[in-house]
């Protein structure tokens, strides 16, 4: 299997695909346009992650995803038949608490964090031992009013030093305003979860992270510390707690501007790009300043599963 450097692989044979697999050691998937799309998983998901576990290969999942914590992503990887452990799974919400103990070394009992986002983010704080604000508090569904508003009427909580904001599918007024007031606080870090402009579900594409961050940004004229994918402290880790050789891994994923890079630039052995989420082949091919090529592409995942069947 040859091809011009660095003119990206289709996997449409059997050959490709099982040189394909005979590469790598160890990889790491993408979850969301991957192996499912919100509550439906992508075709022979199950299949094809059996077949990589019999033989022998390592699996870890790297999710963009905030709004579950690791351990909730296990039951949803439960749900589809698939037994995943805890350790094996890294979300952009689990990246920014550890940015948050480890880099900015606030102090539990002390250090207050002001949640826009789901529960994935204030879980992945609180078993560090964060309090979080904010968040899923159902008192922020309520149309915002100034003079009524809990997180207003008796002024901001002094000891919320940082901000972590991620995909929040109940966005709303409230949730921006009340989320500025402390972003206006120079005193206060700023963490967003991810860049991801959208978020791929079954029938449509739907806002993302990204763009519940960036109008944060703009209203604050502040820039975010993003931690998800492409952001290599992850990988870093990643390579570091489970003492990986980067030649031998491969990072699977749907997104050109957060998994392969966040796989090129990481030096990992490989990159597959998966057409089943964002992508579409044309970009997967076109040349750009923003984001590498993959190394390999294919229509979806499972697609490896039925060519070496
Ligand atoms: O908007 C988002 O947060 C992303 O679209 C989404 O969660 C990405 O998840 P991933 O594809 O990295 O699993
Ligand atoms: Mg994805």
């Amino acid at each position: 299997m040859t091809a011009q450097k660095g003119a990206p692989v289709k996997v449409t044979s059997k050959e490709i695909a099982q040189e394909f697999l005979d590469r790598y050691d160890t990889f790491l998937f993408d979850c969301d346009g991957v192996l499912w799309l919100g509550s439906h998983a992508l075709p022979y998901t199950q299949e094809i992650l059996n077949l990589l576990k019999r033989l022998g290969k390592q699996l870890i999942f790297v999710t963009n995803n905030s709004t579950k914590s690791r351990l909730a992503y296990t039951k949803k990887f439960a749900s589809f038949g698939i037994d995943v452990k805890e350790e094996q799974i890294f979300t952009s919400g689990y990246a920014s608490a550890v940015y948050v103990r480890d880099f900015l070394k606030l102090q539990p009992g002390k250090d207050k964090v002001w949640v826009f986002g789901e529960s994935g983010i204030g879980e992945e704080l609180k078993l560090m031992g964060y309090e979080s604000l904010g968040g899923t508090d159902t008192r922020l569904d309520a149309p915002f009013n100034a003079a009524e508003s809990p997180f207003l009427v008796n002024g901001l909580d002094n000891d919320v030093s940082c901000v972590v904001a991620g995909l929040d599918t109940k966005v709303n007024y409230h949730r921006f305003a009340v989320t500025l007031q402390y972003l206006q606080k120079e005193s206060v870090h700023f963490v967003g979860t991810n860049v991801d402009s959208t978020f791929p579900q079954k029938s449509y594409t739907l806002p993302g992270a990204g763009s519940m961050i960036e109008s944060l940004a703009f209203s604050s004229n502040r820039r975010p510390s993003y931690c998800g994918k492409p952001n290599q402290n992850m990988l870093n880790s990643i390579i570091s707690t489970f003492n990986l050789d980067r030649s031998k891994c491969c990072m699977v994923g749907d997104r050109l501007n957060t998994d392969m890079k966040f796989g090129v630039e990481g030096g990992l052995g490989g990159t597959l790009l998966v057409l089943s989420g964002i992508e579409t082949e044309e970009r997967a091919l076109e040349i750009s300043p923003d984001y590498p090529r993959p190394k390999f592409y294919i229509d979806k995942l499972g697609d490896i599963y039925t060519l070496t069947q």
